[in-house]
């Protein structure tokens, strides 16, 4: 696993764009006259080419896109880690759905469950974390693991259709066609069209999913939680702060880091580990970054769900009335590495217009209630290649192929899936991996 950890390690340091585009400064009053307008001078539309060696952005705000200017979000996942798309075509986010089933009596969820045990698919729990979810996936015409109210499945396959259709548009925006030689790239007929995201992934459903959650405090086992008291959990408050933002990275930190390590009880002495002292856990999702190519999001209040960029700034990301949010898996990066490269050999791979994966954290306030959310996630079929990598073997040339599958696999290896985390190395004041 050394060119996941090398490869991490590089990716995650606070890599920041060779010369990314500056942002038009705007005080507070502008920026949420922007974002309550969904005015399409926010972010700025121009490419700059100022260098700048500051921040990747300025504002503490994460941008508004309106639904024509799709255009723009090659460039916006290079500045910011996620974005709110208004003037969509979707129907109503399934909050009530994912209310309706995830409400539903015990033993009834219980025969949702996977006969597999899969965690992508039918019902699951993680009790610990005051956290439960379902997935839906389009096999059978999603009919399996399923409740029978036809109500629900027609509100369920829609929304997942629609944002299926609307987050290949997307990747669609990163294929992009380049004129005559000296003209740059552009949408001109007769140019060579470049592909940066495989069409097969716009072309076809693949793996993809949309899962419901629900995050309270009724889900707590009381007999499980943190019986042995070395267990990393998320950190206890009275309110949500970024402090306890950072607790939920640095935790699931020492979490993936205490399985098979001989440092385990070192960093378990040193990292913020909650018990029960307080009484309370907060219902919680740990820091991670999504496996697949894009992830749309939405969520009822209260809100919980945050987002790091690459220099480790936390973004509050509340659920905004009619806007989704947007965010990239780790395959944009597979996708927009360098010219030639593989993300998988590193900081080299990485340039002004490759999108890193997005870190997101889920954590509710303690007395807020309950939330529910809905993630559609866009992936490939587990054996599109993703990458390839030039290696050395046996004193040969060889190229690696990574499939999305594979990509999955290993990343799934690592205990705790907690790997591609840019923002947790630096808030929780850790070593480098
Ligand atoms: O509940 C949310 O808003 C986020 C869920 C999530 O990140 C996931 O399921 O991967
Ligand atoms: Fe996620």
């Amino acid at each position: 696993m050394a060119w996941l950890k090398a490869h991490l390690k590089t990716l995650f340091n606070n890599k920041k764009p060779k010369n990314p585009p500056k942002p038009k400064r705007l005080t507070r009053e502008e920026k949420g006259k922007a974002r309550a307008l969904g005015d399409t001078e926010y972010p700025p539309s121009s490419t700059g080419s100022s260098a700048s060696s500051s921040a990747v952005t300025d504002s503490d705000l994460l941008p508004i896109l309106h639904y024509t200017e799709l255009n723009l979000v090659p460039q916006i996942l290079t500045q910011f880690p996620a974005f709110y798309l208004v003037g969509h075509p979707l129907p109503a986010p399934p909050l009530p759905q994912a209310k309706q089933l995830l409400t539903l009596p015990d033993d009834v969820k219980r025969t949702l469950v996977h006969p597999g045990k899969s965690t992508v698919r039918g019902y699951n729990s993680a009790k610990s974390s005051g956290r439960e979810w379902w997935d839906y996936a389009p096999e059978d015409g999603g009919t399996r693991l399923t409740i029978d109210d036809e109500g629900f499945k027609g509100a369920t396959k829609e929304y997942f259709e629609q944002s299926i259709a609307l987050l290949q548009r997307i990747c669609g925006e990163f294929n992009t066609t380049s004129a005559v030689e000296g003209e740059g790239e552009t949408e001109g007929e007769g140019g060579e069209k470049k592909i940066v995201v495989p069409q097969d992934i716009i072309d076809h459903v693949g793996f993809s999913t949309m899962r419901y959650l629900r995050y309270s405090p009724v889900i707590f086992d009381e007999n499980k939680e943190n019986a042995s008291g070395t267990t990393a959990v998320a950190a206890i408050a009275t309110t949500t702060s970024n402090e306890d933002v950072k607790a939920v990275g640095s935790s699931s930190r020492a979490s993936s880091k205490s399985t098979g390590s001989s440092k385990s009880s070192s960093i378990q002495k040193d990292t913020p580990v909650s018990t029960k002292e307080n009484g309370y856990t907060l219902p919680r999702m740990e820091a991670h970054t999504d496996h697949g190519v894009l992830t749309l999001m939405t969520a009822t209040e209260p809100s919980g769900l945050y987002v790091w960029d690459r220099n480790g700034k936390i973004f509050s990301a509340p659920p905004i009335d009619n806007t989704v949010l947007i965010i990239a898996g780790d395959l944009m990066t597979h996708f927009t590495a360098a010219e030639g490269k593989s993300p998988l050999e590193g900081e080299q791979a990485v340039d002004e217009k490759t999108v890193l994966p997005t870190v997101h954290a889920v954590v509710i306030p303690k007395g807020a209630g309950e939330r529910y959310s809905v993630a559609v996630f866009l992936r490939p079929k587990k054996d599109l290649v993703v990458s390839r990598r030039a290696m050395k073997k046996d004193g040969k040339d060889e190229v690696d192929e990574m499939t999305f599958g594979r990509w999955a696999q290993e990343k799934g290896d690592i205990k705790g899936r907690r790997c591609w985390m840019l923002g947790q190395e630096k808030l929780s004041g850790g070593e480098d991996i």
